[in-house]
């Protein structure tokens, strides 16, 4: 038997330390910008008043759906926020494709994946919910 070799083991450091805070906020505020002059979606976005108050909330959702906790932890509603906006398939898959496209400009394209296979995911479970 071996000794004084530590046996391989997979190291586990999840998402929100290999990408950071500051990127995730970038990646949001870049996002949101595309959403909001986007033809198809920017009409979901209009009515809201404290953009930055949503980007941060959105963002502070991000850090800890990657594995990130909070100082001052927050509440979220998806289901409650997206219910009775009439959301369809078609704003769903735009949503995700614009999603897609900023995370691959703002990271490499492992942790971009990784990234939208989550958002694919929530988005599969808010379209359940929803549609
Ligand atoms: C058709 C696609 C979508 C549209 C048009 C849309 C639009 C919106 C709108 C209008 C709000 C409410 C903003 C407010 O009143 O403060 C919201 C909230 C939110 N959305 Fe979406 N959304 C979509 C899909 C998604 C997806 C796929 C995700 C995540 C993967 C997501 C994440 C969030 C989060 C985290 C919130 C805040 C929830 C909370 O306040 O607790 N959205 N969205």
């Amino acid at each position: 038997m071996q000794t004084g070799e530590p046996s391989p083991r997979r190291i586990f450091e999840p998402l929100c330390g290999k990408i950071g805070r500051d990127r995730v906020d970038q990646v949001i505020h870049a996002f949101y910008a595309t959403l909001r002059t986007d033809p198809m979606l920017h009409g979901f976005f209009d009515g809201i008043a404290d953009f930055a108050g949503h980007e941060s909330h959105i963002a502070d959702f991000w850090w800890v759906a990657l594995g990130g906790t909070l100082e001052q932890p927050r509440q979220f509603d998806m289901l409650g926020r997206h219910q009775g906006l009439a959301l369809t398939p078609a704003a769903f898959a735009r949503w995700l494709a614009l999603f897609g496209e900023t995370l691959t400009e703002y990271l490499p394209i492992e942790l971009a994946a990784q990234w939208l296979k989550m958002a694919e995911a929530i988005a599969a479970n808010l379209q359940r919910h929803t549609l």
